[in-house]
């Protein structure tokens, strides 16, 4: 078959669609498949057989729910991540991998992995944050040296598996200009170097692949512009000259299929104009996120058709299918005055989300009404696009959505008097805590702890042996007081080896905790936990958000010795009051805070964020009281999802630090002047947040800081941070154990730019995915060299 010029005759975009769906499969069959490949317990081939078996079963669930037209299912299968994927297809590989490409120029799937992992000479590609949601994508690297060629035919090989299934995809690549905005630049670039220099080298590459494609029989390719949406440091107006570039050249050969370019996680705002000015055949707005857009914008849409994101991706709630009717009815209206089609879709790749409500029978059958995972979101499209065909034939489930989002609205626990009491009552006086100067002199006479105090960050190695009791007392093989029993063991035995190792403030390692956040959802009121709900996070990787759908605050608990009913019971208090009976040192009680709480969660969407972490945080200024009253004198509120959740538009970024600094504020404000209130940031640069992290009034802050070599520091200088900070000295994403000479080495840049008496010493974050024999090794070396440099000091 020729390839054709889609022109006047070109197939039209269907009528509903989704911008991606779930690769993982249902019982999570790709990371088993790709974890038993990286141990050598399966080969390429068997690999490929999983990854082909995971792509049938997708396109038999996706036709079989209704997106049966030619090209509405989207072909967003990955082994590991689509930046990944797009990098690979391009051939670009960092230059310090050497040669990865095989004898005939392309990459298979060990370099492909290579990249993704590393070996025994290369870290991998950095990983970080995909726009705000939790799955994290690898960063390209890209530099002048760069050699862009078509190394990889994956995304032509799998449109013609699933042709040859029966079904037309939609192949997808990240698109060219989002591809270099997320890049970064290589190690040999020179200083200023952007990787969107090299545009006009990678749009042949791309051009290439559309011409393959088209000659496979694709009719429609997806390219996913993102980056459109957010404000990134290069300037709108260079973002836009590359668009029109960009799209000039994709749109210019006869031999391509036609092109979607899908704009999901917000509003295109000032990139509206080039992105209707291009020659593309198809746009998918974020109408969920982003807003309709104005008459003027909507006229640049003229002879494309505009696919209306009404669905949301990102989240697990029930559209209201009313209210995304009136959008596309609206829309309907603008096409026809000037001259653009509409389709129907969601928001952003489902992804986000799991596969299936259906699974989830243990999930009261009110809550599951509620819930639209990602096959449920593909039944909410195909029912909009019925109703923009005919809306009389959409009436019935339109009337349905109406109906059982107002039953969520009454339904009990969603709103409680008693907790919206509490939130509405606050004052300024419960979001402050008295004078820095007045709290560190109360604090220094409890804890009388040496100058460069040493500490962890709360989780130690969670062994097979605390997993497995977990996993028994699930199952009821053992009983709450022999699984008690258990996590007192190790919690004994990891305060012992602290002691040993000569920490001066002791954590209890947190061996009853599944997940920092799941934990807590499993003790408050308002969530939910799912068993099959898991996302991917990265790779092979996945979570499983809880629910948070009710008014939040902690649960009554088992035994009257525990809170009473307008608090609710204690969650944490006997194992940290347990670990603090075992040592003369103070024991460091350890909670997760409100926006982190929130950001790794699926959250409520009936009410603004900043009421649902105020009643977070009032159950966790709960669990303060308790905890004091139970003797713990240091407390520690982890916040490593802080940067996360910040807007990626500018103009919204304020509002939100505001919000999620007074929930943090609101939580430990209660805590007595003598009692030292710690907090915990990692995952990502957090130099820009400074401010709102000065803002946290916490009396301690650690931050991850190893890997970049204490970069932080010079943030923390320049602002002028007054309180407590412990720089991370141990890089824990790592096996590797740093020796004592590479922990002074940080210390001594770290007092160069901190005051001394405010220095900490502590790892980068928690210890749980290390193991024991490297976790020991490299925290006796933390605290010899900091007995070093604290020697140093004395001298001085
Ligand atoms: C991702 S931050 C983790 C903090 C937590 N207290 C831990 O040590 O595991
Ligand atoms: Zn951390």
């Amino acid at each position: 078959m020729t390839a054709q010029n889609p022109s006047s005759a070109a197939p039209s975009f269907p009528s509903a669609t989704i911008l991606g769906y779930p690769r993982i499969g249902r019982r999570r069959e790709l990371k088993k498949a790709v974890e038993a490949y990286w141990a050598g317990a399966s080969t390429a081939a068997e690999l490929q057989a999983a990854a082909e078996q995971i792509q049938a079963a997708t396109l038999a669930r996706l036709t079989g729910l209704g997106l049966t037209e030619r090209s509405s299912v989207p072909g967003t299968f990955s082994l590991y991540d689509q930046v990944l994927d797009t990098a690979v297809a391009l051939g670009a590989v960092p230059a310090r991998f050497g040669a990865l490409h095989d004898a005939d120029g392309t990459l298979g799937v060990d370099a492909y992995f290579t990249l993704a992992r590393g070996n025994a000479e290369q870290q991998p590609l950095e990983m970080t944050k995909w726009f705000d949601s939790n799955y994290h994508y690898l960063v390209p690297e890209i530099g002048p040296e760069t050699s862009f060629s078509l190394s990889s035919e994956r995304v032509v090989e799998d449109f013609a598996f699933a042709k040859a299934q029966g079904t037309l995809t939609r192949p997808y690549l990240v698109g060219p200009v989002t591809f270099l905005l997320l890049s970064k630049a290589s190690d040999e670039a020179p200083a200023d170097f952007a990787p969107l220099s090299r545009l006009d080298d990678v749009l042949p590459v791309y051009a290439e692949l559309l011409e393959k494609l088209a000659a496979a029989g694709a009719e429609w390719v997806q390219l996913d512009e993102p980056a459109l949406v957010a404000d990134l440091d290069t300037p709108a107006l260079e973002v836009s000259d590359a668009v029109e570039r960009a799209y000039a050249a994709l749109t210019a050969p006869a031999a391509r299929p036609q092109i979607l370019l899908s704009a999901p996680y917000g509003g295109l705002g000032a990139q509206s104009a080039a992105v209707a000015a291009t020659g593309v055949e198809a746009v998918a707005l974020d109408l969920f996120k982003g807003a309709l857009p104005s008459d003027a914008e909507l006229a640049g849409f003229a002879g494309k058709t505009l696919v209306a994101g009404v669905v949301d991706g990102h989240n697990i709630w029930r559209n209201d299918l009313a209210a995304s009717a009136a959008k596309l009815d609206a829309l309907r209206a603008a096409g026809a005055e000037h001259g653009f089609a509409v389709a129907v879709s969601t928001s952003t790749s489902t992804i986000h989300v799991p596969h299936d409500v259906e699974e989830e029978t243990q999930l009261d059958a009110g809550l599951r009404s509620w819930l639209a995972f990602a096959d449920q979101k593909v039944r909410e499209v195909a029912t909009l696009a019925a109703y923009l065909a005919d809306p009389a034939s959409a009436q019935a489930a339109l009337d349905e959505a109406t109906r059982v989002i107002a039953s969520r609205a009454q339904a009990p626990g969603v709103r409680r008097p008693e907790v919206r009491e509490r939130t509405g009552a606050l004052t300024a006086a419960d979001f402050s805590r008295s004078d820095y100067a007045v709290r560190a002199a109360a604090q220094d006479a409890v804890l009388n702890l040496p100058p460069l105090p040493t500490t962890t960050i709360g989780s130690f190695p969670q062994t097979a042996d605390v997993r497995g009791a977990r996993a028994r007392l699930n199952r009821g093989a053992i009983d709450a007081a022999e699984y008690e029993r258990l996590m007192k063991d190790e919690i004994k035995r990891v305060v012992d080896l602290q002691e040993e190792l000569g920490f001066d403030v002791l954590v209890h390692g947190e061996p009853e905790r599944n997940d920092m956040v799941q934990y807590f959802a499993e003790n408050l009121d308002g969530f939910d936990v799912t068993v099959h709900g898991w996302v991917q996070s990265y790779g092979s990787r996945c979570t499983r958000p809880s629910i948070l759908w009710g008014d939040v605050s902690r649960a009554a608990g088992p035994s009257i010795l525990w809170g009473d009913a307008s608090t609710g019971a204690p969650i944490t208090v006997p194992w940290a009051a347990y670990a603090q009976s075992l040592t003369e040192k103070p024991l460091k009680g350890m909670l997760t805070g409100p926006v982190t709480i929130l950001a790794w969660s699926f959250v409520r969407d009936d009410q603004p964020l900043a009421e649902t972490a105020n009643q977070v945080a009032l159950a966790l200024r709960d669990e303060i009281t308790d905890l004091e009253d139970a003797g713990i004198k240091i407390i520690q509120v982890d916040e490593p999802a802080l940067r996360e959740l910040l807007p990626l538009r500018r103009a919204d970024q304020a509002a939100y630090l505001d919000w999620s600094v007074k929930s943090f504020r609101l939580a430990t404000a209660g805590a007595r002047d003598a009692t030292q209130v710690h907090t915990h940031l990692c995952y990502s640069e957090f130099g820009v947040i400074i401010d709102a992290i000065d803002g946290l009034d916490a009396d301690v802050t650690s931050i991850e800081a190893a890997r970049s070599r204490m970069e932080v520091v010079n943030d923390l200088e320049a602002h002028g941070f007054g309180r407590g900070v412990g720089p991370g000295v141990y890089d824990i994403h790592s096996p590797r154990v740093p020796s004592q000479a590479e922990v002074e080495e940080l210390l001594e840049t770290a007092v160069k730019h901190v005051p001394a008496r405010q220095l900490w010493v502590n790892p980068d974050c928690g210890l749980k995915t290390r193991g024991y024999a490297e976790t020991e090794a490299s925290l006796r070396n933390l605290v010899e060299a900091a007995k070093v440099a604290r020697a140093a000091l004395a001298k001085v």
